[in-house]
């Protein structure tokens, strides 16, 4: 007789990065990189950036269609009512030191919003509802209030008579700002909305699938946006225009050929350029062109055309080294420094407009939820015993 040994298990599949893997569905957005679309329920992103405001676009993604006249009208008076900083989220930013990273504020910030929400044990949907809206509508007056506090300027209180976007340029700057600079920033929100299960959407599902709470779901998910392989890359392309040098006034072909010579440089040593590439679009983000034309817009307005220069001296850079194309972050990073944000403000407007993206999936999650909770393969060394 013949014994015959037992066939070795099979080695798992292993989807490192999650890579490919299709893990749920979702009826919130549908990123498609073959026809390199993206819908917002249904709705082409550009059409929604060129004709809705980003209140209607927050309306639209939490409940599936866009708002009525009435509903908006609703909507639109609780959001105003709603912008003022609460006291003691003023106090806890009081006591973070003023060069506190501006994600760090603002994440913690989202926490004491939700230690201190009446509904923060009520995960039902209509109460999810209130707490996203009142999130949406207090968030800008953190962005705010840090921005100012960096620089040692007094708050300034939000206006109702004001647009969202209107009005968060209003609470930054103190000033009312013109209405091309307004229009811009309402299309970076829109196009910064929402985007399926980018990694810090899934970390939010992650977090709602053990029925945890709304406020903890966007705390972790700023979390994961923070990072610069993900949301914080707005930030990191405004570093790399710094590196390569802003000439105000220079002509846009020399600052095309210097950010040329730099990308060459960055690629030769085989660094990694942040504003560049997407783990879904391999032919370019759909959302680029779109903020490209308000990037324009903007350098068109402020007449920095120094900065078009080092746009497309680094754009064509890559393209023929590499054939990588930019990704939304890379226009966004520099029309936020036109209209005058810090650079270390650029994610935490993500947030601000990704809040909306997050907690439409956090309610689809408890619709019809499963803890999420995958497979490791282990690779540590055999079992052992204590000697
Ligand atoms: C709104 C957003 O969050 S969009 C994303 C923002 N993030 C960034 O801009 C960070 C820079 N980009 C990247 O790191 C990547 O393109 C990612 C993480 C976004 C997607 O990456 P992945 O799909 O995992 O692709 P991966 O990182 O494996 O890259 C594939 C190849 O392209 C190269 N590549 C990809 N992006 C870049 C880049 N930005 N600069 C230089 N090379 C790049 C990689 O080095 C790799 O080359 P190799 O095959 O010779 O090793
Ligand atoms: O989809 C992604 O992986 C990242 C992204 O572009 C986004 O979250 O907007």
């Amino acid at each position: 007789m013949t014994s015959t040994q037992p066939a070795p298990p099979a080695a798992p599949e292993i989807h490192k990065g999650l890579a490919g893997v299709t893990v749920d569905y979702t009826s919130v957005s549908k990123v498609n990189p073959e026809t390199n679309s993206l819908l917002y329920r249904g709705y082409p992103v550009q059409e929604l950036a060129a004709r809705c405001s980003f209140e209607e676009v927050a309306w639209l993604l939490w409940h599936g269609e866009l708002p009525g006249g009435q509903e908006l009208a609703e909507f639109t008076a609780s959001e105003r009512a709603g912008r003022a900083l609460p006291g003691n989220v003023r106090q806890v930013i009081d006591l973070l030191p003023r060069t506190s990273h501006p994600m760090d504020v603002g994440r913690t910030a989202v926490s004491v919003l939700g230690a201190g929400h009446p509904l923060a044990g009520d995960n039902s949907r209509q109460a999810n509802l209130e707490k996203a809206a009142a999130l949406f509508a207090a968030f800008p007056a953190v962005v705010a209030y840090d921005q100012r506090r960096r620089r040692g300027l007094d708050v300034v209180e939000p206006r109702e008579d004001l647009g969202y976007a209107a009005n968060f340029l209003w609470m930054t700057f103190g000033e009312e700002a013109p209405p091309e600079v307004v229009e811009a920033f309402n299309i970076s929100m829109v196009l910064y909305a929402e985007h399926s299960f980018n990694a810090s959407t899934f970390t939010a599902r992650v977090i709602t699938s053990t029925l945890s709470d709304l406020h903890s779901a966007v705390t972790g998910a700023i979390g994961a946006l923070k990072g610069p392989l993900h949301g914080g890359a707005n930030e990191a392309v405004m570093h790399t225009f710094e590196e390569i040098g802003i000439r105000k006034d220079e002509p846009a072909e020399d600052a095309a050929a210097r950010a040329k010579a730099w990308m060459e440089d960055a690629l030769a040593q085989k660094k990694k350029v942040m504003g560049f590439g997407h783990r879904v679009y391999k032919n370019g983000d759909s959302r680029v062109p779109t903020m490209k034309a308000a990037l324009d817009a903007m350098i068109r307005y402020y007449g920095r055309d120094e900065i078009l220069g080092l746009y497309s001296g680094l754009e064509t850079a890559m393209e023929e080294a590499k054939g990588i194309k930019p990704n939304l972050d890379y226009p966004a990073g520099p029309t936020y420094h036109l209209m005058g944000f810090d650079t270390e403000m650029f994610t935490p407007l993500f947030i601000a407009a990704r809040i909306t993206g997050w907690t439409a999936h956090i309610m689809e999650q408890l619709e019809s939820n499963s803890l999420i909770r995958p497979l490791s393969a282990y690779n540590g060394p055999e079992e052992r015993h204590v000697p």
